[in-house]
C-alpha cells in the first residue's frame, strides 16, 4: 500500500486520517520535512492558511513541500490546503503568506465571506460520479471557504458552486423586475485538478461520503503504477468505497 501523508500542523488532519481509515488506508501524520520521504502522496487539510503557513515556515517545511509537488507526487489540498497549493492567492492578511504553489490558479482566501457565512451545498460532480459511482452530487461543506477565480489552461474544473449574482439583480430596476422570480446565478469554481494535484474549496473529510478520498487514492495509485502495482484496497481487506447505498452524513460539529 502506498503511504499517504497528511500534513498535521493544524486544522482537520485527524478528520482526513479518519476518512482514509474508513477506506482501509492508514494516513501518516507529517510534521517535519524528512517525514515526506516516507510517503508517496500528501493531503494538506483545511484549517487557517495563515497559521498553517507560519507553522510550516517554523518547521522549515516549504522547500520540502515544493520539492514534493515538483516531483509530480500526488497532493490534495482541501480549503486552506487548496490555498497552499495555489500559485496565487488574494485576500491575504497584511504581509501575505507563503504558498507552496503548483496549481496554476488564483484563489480568493475567503471568497464566501466570514466564518458565520459558512454553508453546505449539493454540488454537481460529474467527474467524481463517473469515476467513483454514487450520486451525481456531493455535499460540499464550506467553512470560511476559498474559491478559485482563475485557472490556467492545464487545469480541469471538477466542481462549481452556484452563487447568487447580486450584481445583475441590483444593477438596474429593469433587470430587477425581470429577474424578480428567478434570482440569477453565477458559478464559482470549487474543485480543480491539474496533473497529480487536486484542490477542493470544501471539506470532504467532514462528510461520510468518501468518494473524494477514494478518487485521490486512485490518483496516487495510478501515479505509483510505474514503480509498483499497488491497490487502494489492502490485500484481503474490504473495499469500503462508495457502494451505492445512501449514507448518513456525519454531524459536522459534535
Ligand atoms: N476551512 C478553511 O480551511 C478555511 C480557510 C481560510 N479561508 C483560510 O484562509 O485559511
Amino acid at each position: 500500500m502506498a503511504a499517504v501523508g497528511v500534513l498535521a500542523l493544524q486544522g482537520s488532519f485527524n478528520e482526513h486520517i479518519a476518512a482514509l481509515a474508513r477506506l482501509g488506508v492508514k494516513g501518516m501524520e507529517i510534521r517535519k520535512p524528512e517525514q515526506l520521504q516516507n510517503v508517496t502522496s500528501l493531503i494538506i487539510p483545511g484549517g487557517e492558511s495563515t497559521t498553517m503557513a507560519k507553522l510550516a515556515e517554523f518547521h522549515n517545511l516549504f522547500p520540502a513541500l515544493r520539492e514534493f509537488v515538483k516531483m509530480g507526487k500526488p497532493v490534495w489540498g482541501t480549503c486552506a490546503g487548496l490555498i497552499f497549493l495555489a500559485d496565487k492567492a488574494i485576500g491575504q492578511k497584511t504581509g501575505g503568506q507563503e504558498l507552496v504553489g503548483g496549481l496554476d490558479c488564483t484563489v480568493h482566501r475567503n471568497f464566501f465571506g466570514s466564518q458565520i457565512q459558512s454553508f453546505e451545498a449539493e454540488l454537481p460532480v460529474p467527474e467524481l460520479a463517473c469515476k467513483e459511482g454514487g450520486p451525481e452530487t456531493f455535499r460540499g461543506v464550506f467553512i470560511r471557504a476559498p474559491a478559485v477565480l482563475e485557472i490556467g489552461p492545464g487545469v480541469d474544473v471538477l466542481a462549481e458552486c452556484p452563487v447568487p449574482s447580486t450584481n445583475v439583480l441590483y444593477s438596474s430596476s429593469a433587470v430587477q423586475i425581470q429577474e424578480e422570480n428567478s434570482v440569477p446565478e453565477e458559478k464559482v469554481i470549487v474543485a480543480i485538478k491539474q496533473g497529480n494535484l487536486l484542490g477542493t474549496a470544501f471539506h470532504p473529510e467532514l462528510t461520510a461520503d468518501t468518494r473524494w478520498h477514494s478518487y485521490f487514492l486512485k490518483m496516487a495509485s495510478e501515479a505509483g503504477e510505474g514503480t509498483s502495482s499497488r491497490s487502494v484496497v489492502p490485500a484481503g481487506g474490504v473495499d469500503l468505497s462508495y457502494d451505492g447505498k445512501p449514507r448518513i452524513d456525519l454531524p459536522i460539529f459534535q
